[in-house]
């Protein structure tokens, strides 16, 4: 037995501790899965012009500056002011977005030591998700490298706000040959950059050489705002991955924000490339605030409160806050799937997968094994003799009760798990990957994608 336990059991106790929130789904569903009506004209958004940046800005601001914007986009959901026509304090800009709130609380975020991070209560919930997000990478990886049919073959990659490089790790384990790293908060991406050049001295060290080490771009930009390619070190890089974990949602706050970012997201990949991702679940926030007839929920580690009404959310700016482990999150975004998957169409990217971080475990649970022990992804339930749970006894009731029934079948004593209350809180995301396709041209110039 691993030091967690045995792996196809923790398989087991994390789909028992699941079941709860499967529940929600179906009550969400039905409401929030509505298509995107189309809007009047669609073209001024979903040209791929390239050289009418002023106009595009124009149409952009006169979009933000409408309080009843959201008629035009989606005339059933709700016509709700942005936020920033809500609050007296915040600024009356323009192109006031929540964008400086998200880089000056990630430019704060203390960088934590391992010692200090082993101390958290979702210490398991965190790694939890370090997981999901190797094996993504890893899964793509492993397709594009198939795709290419050559012995170690150049890939290049964008990390999309990646934030202090957290995933560095994993792009040197993929062997991949160039990496853009961008983010909005520019403390972070320092971090991001030592943690690199301490990657690449140990490589050097290791290897006699170096020669492992992929090259790195730092960019600094609102990726919601700003034409990355602009950017590049070459505009006419061709990209056969892009990630962005755990921050796509932020571009929901606005129509021209999430084409933005998805245009970001889009134009350098070649044909064949993947866009991956993970984000919380639309479906699964609004559902369990239903349930609780309330605007939040959570639990002793999770508190969600959510600034719109979740019997009629609006399709942009569903503007939410997020409190995990008692610090404040910046605001967040629902991200109405469907409006995704249409907007991305746009953008020649076709959905390939979507699913919920149980659905991706259950998947992905033979290969990851190995990995989710190395990484220490689930307790130990019970504890060893000298160590003790995170959670209360409350908060392991699925692994106790499934151990009781191991028992009788002479099963193992002692499991991995992820205590309720983190599982409540890592069953809210999911996984999707979308693949850019071939296009043609049209008349006028523009790409036409056939999705
Ligand atoms: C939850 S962190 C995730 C970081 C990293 N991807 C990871 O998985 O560890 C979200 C990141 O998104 C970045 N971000 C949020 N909004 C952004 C924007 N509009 N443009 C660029 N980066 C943004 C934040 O600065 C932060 O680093």
């Amino acid at each position: 037995m691993s030091e967690n336990g045995d792996d196809l059991e923790q398989t087991l106790v994390l789909a028992a501790a699941a079941a709860d929130s499967l529940q929600y789904e179906d009550a969400a569903e039905e409401s929030h899965n509505e298509e995107l009506p189309n809007k009047p004209d669609e073209s001024e958004f979903y040209s791929e012009d390239k050289e009418e940046p002023l106009q595009k800005k124009k149409v952009n601001e006169e979009a933000n500056n409408s309080p009843n914007y959201y008629n035009h986009v989606n005339n059933s959901h709700s016509v709700k002011k942005r936020n920033h026509e809500e609050t007296d304090n915040e600024p009356q800009t323009s192109d006031y977005s929540h964008s400086h709130v998200v880089a000056t609380h990630y430019n704060l975020l203390e960088e934590k030591g391992l010692q200090e991070r082993y101390k958290s209560r979702i210490i398991y919930l965190r790694n939890f998700h370090n997981w999901i997000k190797s094996m993504l990478i890893n899964q793509y990886i492993t397709k594009i490298k198939e795709h290419k049919k050559q012995h170690n073959p150049p890939i290049r990659v964008h990390d999309m706000c990646c934030g202090k490089g957290g995933d560095l790790s994993k792009w040197k384990k993929g062997n991949i040959t160039y990496l853009i790293c961008s983010d909005i908060a520019e403390v972070s991406l320092e971090h991001c950059r030592a943690r690199y050049d301490t990657m690449k001295h140990h490589a050097r060290r290791e290897r006699g050489g170096g020669h492992n080490m992929f090259s790195l771009e730092v960019i600094a930009g609102d990726c919601t705002k700003v034409r990355l390619r602009e950017k590049y070190s070459d505009p006419s890089m061709k990209l056969d991955l892009v990630s962005c974990q755990f921050a796509f949602h932020y571009s929901f706050e606005s129509l021209p924000q999430a084409e933005n970012m998805l245009r970001n997201a889009s134009e350098c990949l070649q044909p064949g490339g993947y866009f991956i991702g993970t984000i919380p679940d639309s479906n699964e926030i609004v559902a369990r605030a239903r349930k609780s007839k309330s605007n939040t929920f959570g639990n002793k580690v999770l508190e969600v409160e959510l600034d719109f009404d979740p019997n009629d959310p609006p399709l942009f700016g569903a503007k939410y806050n997020f409190k995990l482990d008692g610090v404040v999150n910046c605001p967040e975004f629902l991200v109405h799937f469907p409006t995704f998957v249409k907007l991305a169409k746009k953008f020649g990217l076709k959905l390939v997968r979507k699913e919920k971080f149980l659905e991706f475990f259950d998947k992905m649970k033979h290969e990851g094994r190995q990995l989710l022990s190395n990484m220490r992804a689930l307790e130990m339930y019970p504890p060893n003799e000298n160590a003790t749970l995170l959670g209360d006894e409350e908060d392991y009731i699925h692994a106790k009760e499934f151990i009781e029934r191991q028992d009788q079948n002479g099963g193992p004593v002692k499991i991995g798990t992820l205590s309720k209350s983190e599982w409540e809180t890592s069953s809210l995301y999911l996984t999707f990957a979308f693949e850019k396709v071939k296009n043609t041209w049209n008349a006028d110039g523009t790409p036409c994608f056939d999705i």
